[in-house]
């Protein structure tokens, strides 16, 4: 299984290749004059302009004011922020799940917006992970063939092999024979991130992944993550609301009424969770505040 800890272990390990973290002070510009200014094939994701609102006129819903963001490959970030700040509707347009009304979503080079519904299908099994509150796996099926689901349904082979590796970075490579009623909530969970790193994706996105977990279960869940990042490279986007799982994280982005609200570097839980507090004030309590 992926070793426990946080992010403050990759620091002490002498191994294998580290990812750099990101070194963005604000969104997109490097802090470091003397970095190569990141170009799009060092994005796992970027957004640019995207908007997204629900309904029309008056009635409209602006859920996504106009977001740029650009998420390194490599690199654990969180996304944050209060309730229908536009957290879902982020995930779901970087993710290619939705289209924005305006702007770009960038995978690498591609552009996500200029996809028809076939391609996109083909791009979130073949080149997305993705790992929910709920696991979503499938109860008939063993755990191994759940694992081994994206990669049939991507029309590759279902090598037996990379189901044994995954599971065994999960640490349930003995359960492969089970079938998901039989594991507790947070081995089906780990079922279910070792499945979204099945078909070794560009991006993980995971959408308030141990929000049904107990603490313990969740932060066994929330290192998994952190090791598919240090150890393997792996990219991950997550929506969370709760601020230690955030601290996991190299990077906090905050959205409030659809903007982005600021972004936090090797987060705390208190520096998150202190962030939060000011964005959940109402606009004219801040106001009277400052
Ligand atoms: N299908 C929809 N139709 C109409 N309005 C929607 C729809 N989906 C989301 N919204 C609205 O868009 C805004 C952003 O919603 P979104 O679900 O992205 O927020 P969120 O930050 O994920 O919220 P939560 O933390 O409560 O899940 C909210 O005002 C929400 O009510």
């Amino acid at each position: 299984m992926f070793g426990r800890g946080k992010r403050g272990d990759r620091r002490a390990r002498t191994g294998p290749v580290v990812p750099p973290r990101p070194d963005h002070d604000t969104f997109g510009a490097p802090s470091n004059p003397l970095h190569t200014p990141r170009t799009h094939h060092t994005s796992a994701v970027r957004l640019e302009g995207v908007a997204k609102a629900y309904g029309r006129g008056a009635e409209a819903v602006h859920a996504l004011r106009g977001v740029d963001l650009d998420i390194p490959r490599g690199t654990f970030t969180a996304v944050m922020g209060p309730s229908g700040s536009g957290k879902s509707t982020f995930l779901h347009c970087a993710a290619g799940l939705d289209k924005p009304d305006a702007g770009r979503v960038l995978l690498g080079a591609d552009d996500l917006t200029a996809m028809n519904e076939n391609q996109l299908t083909r791009l979130r099994r073949t080149r997305l992970g993705f790992v929910f509150q709920a696991f979503n796996l499938l109860p008939s099926l063993t755990v191994e063939k759940n694992v081994l689901l994206p990669l049939r349904l991507a029309g590759q082979r279902p090598e037996r092999g990379r189901a044994a590796e995954v599971l065994g970075m999960v640490g349930l490579h003995e359960h492969a024979g089970r079938r998901p009623a039989q594991l507790s909530g947070g081995q089906q969970q780990r079922v279910a991130i070792a499945r979204a790193l099945v078909t070794r994706p560009d991006v993980l996105f995971a959408d308030e992944p141990t929000g049904a977990l107990d603490t313990t279960t969740a932060a066994e869940v929330l290192a998994l993550l952190r090791r598919a990042v240090d150890d393997t490279g792996a990219t991950v986007v997550m929506v969370t609301h709760d601020p230690v799982a955030a601290s996991y994280a190299d990077r906090v982005v905050f959205l409030a009424e659809g903007n982005l609200a600021g972004h936090l570097h090797a987060p705390t839980p208190e520096a998150v969770a202190a962030r939060m507090v000011g964005l959940s004030q109402p606009a004219r309590a801040q106001g009277r505040a400052a």
